[in-house]
């Protein structure tokens, strides 16, 4: 390990973020009933340029009028291309009540966006005497994002977590695709007349998951468009938990359970995970540094890898 250690992530569960436009306001208290666990009200790109300010002030009365449980409650703000952005953070910090936990920064392309954001906010709670400090979460879906990504996981404490945004990315790196996450019918491989299809989006995952991992963010994958695809939901996100992501957004209440239940380890995982740890501490009580569970090769880095499974299911019982 290095002098300088490892961050852990925020301790909160965030397996499924649900996704709903700010001008509709009646999926509002379907979203607060769902099993998600953060919530995503939009002022983006769901939301159409007339729509703006009025989903801006729906989004602004239903942060207090709704019960949220306790869900993550984050408002993913414009763009800071856009002229509506610091209207959104202006009338959110001054108007929102405390219920409200995060912003949402997309298309972030460098660590001075986030400063930007910051200092706007730091400002506003300031002058309002907001007794709740704002997180971030930021969503990385730009080739300059992508390019600058380990600084800005490194931007700001404020930072929770960072997402990708599969079709923003696609469109910024103009790949040839309209197809949000999943496989691409044109990357594959071919080996004796046979195809065999790789994943596109599998090194912007890894870049996000290794700078989230080095300053403690929750690295999160973003959005899979074809909501009646739930075995091409199921792979994507069963992929991105075998590189260390701890989540996935639901764009649609179908994709809820999914998320869920691939970023929850099983009961045979956990129970795997604790005997893999009590076999350690045998072996280490004996003056092992190693020992053999199952017929493999376990070690001291065995046990921090059981420890984030370990972890992940205290965090579900916790919360449940
Ligand atoms: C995708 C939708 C527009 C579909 O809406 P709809 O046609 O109403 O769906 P259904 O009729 O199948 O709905 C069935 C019931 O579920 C409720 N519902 C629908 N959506 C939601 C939701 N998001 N949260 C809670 N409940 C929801 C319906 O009301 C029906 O209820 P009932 O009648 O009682 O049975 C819609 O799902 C939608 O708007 N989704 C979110 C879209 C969104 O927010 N997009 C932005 C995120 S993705 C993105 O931005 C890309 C990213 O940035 C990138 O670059 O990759
Ligand atoms: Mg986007």
């Amino acid at each position: 390990m290095s002098f300088r250690l490892q961050p852990a992530p925020p301790a909160r569960l965030n397996r499924c973020q649900l996704f709903g436009p700010g001008s509709r306001t009646q999926l509002f208290a379907k979203m607060a009933a769902s099993a998600a666990d953060v919530i995503n009200l939009d002022l983006e790109d769901s939301v159409a340029p007339d729509d703006k300010e009025q989903a801006r002030r729906n989004i602004i009365q239903a942060i207090d009028d709704i019960d949220w449980g306790n869900k993550t409650l984050s408002v993913r703000i414009n763009g800071l291309d856009t002229p509506y952005w610091y209207r959104d953070v202006v009338d959110l910090l001054e108007q929102a009540g405390d219920r409200l936990d995060q912003i949402m920064i997309p298309k972030a392309g460098c660590a001075a966006d986030i400063y930007a954001v910051d200092a706007l906010v730091t400002a506003i709670e300031r002058a309002k005497g907001r007794k709740k400090p704002i997180s971030f979460e930021v969503i990385i879906e730009t080739a300059a994002g992508i390019s600058h990504v380990e600084e800005i996981a490194a931007s700001s404490p404020r930072l929770q977590a960072m997402s990708l945004g599969a079709a923003d990315f696609a469109a910024s790196m103009g790949m040839a695709t309209t197809g949000i996450g999943g496989t691409q019918e044109n990357y594959y491989m071919a080996r004796e007349g046979q195809k065999y299809w790789s994943d596109p989006w599998h090194w912007a995952q890894t870049a996000i998951v290794a700078a989230c991992r080095t300053h403690g963010v929750l690295p999160v994958d973003g959005p899979f468009g074809d909501f009646s695809d739930e075995d091409g939901f199921r792979a994507q996100a069963l992929r991105s938990a075998t590189l260390g992501m701890v989540g996935k957004w639901a764009i649609h209440p179908s994709q809820i359970a999914l998320a869920n239940e691939v970023f929850s380890p099983s009961d045979a995982a956990v129970t795997e995970a604790r005997e893999i740890i009590a076999a350690m501490d045998q072996a280490q009580k004996s003056g092992a540094g190693a020992a053999v569970y199952k017929g493999r090769l376990v070690d001291i880095a065995s046990i921090r890898q059981a420890e984030v499974i370990v972890r992940q299911a205290e965090m579900i019982s916790a919360g449940a």
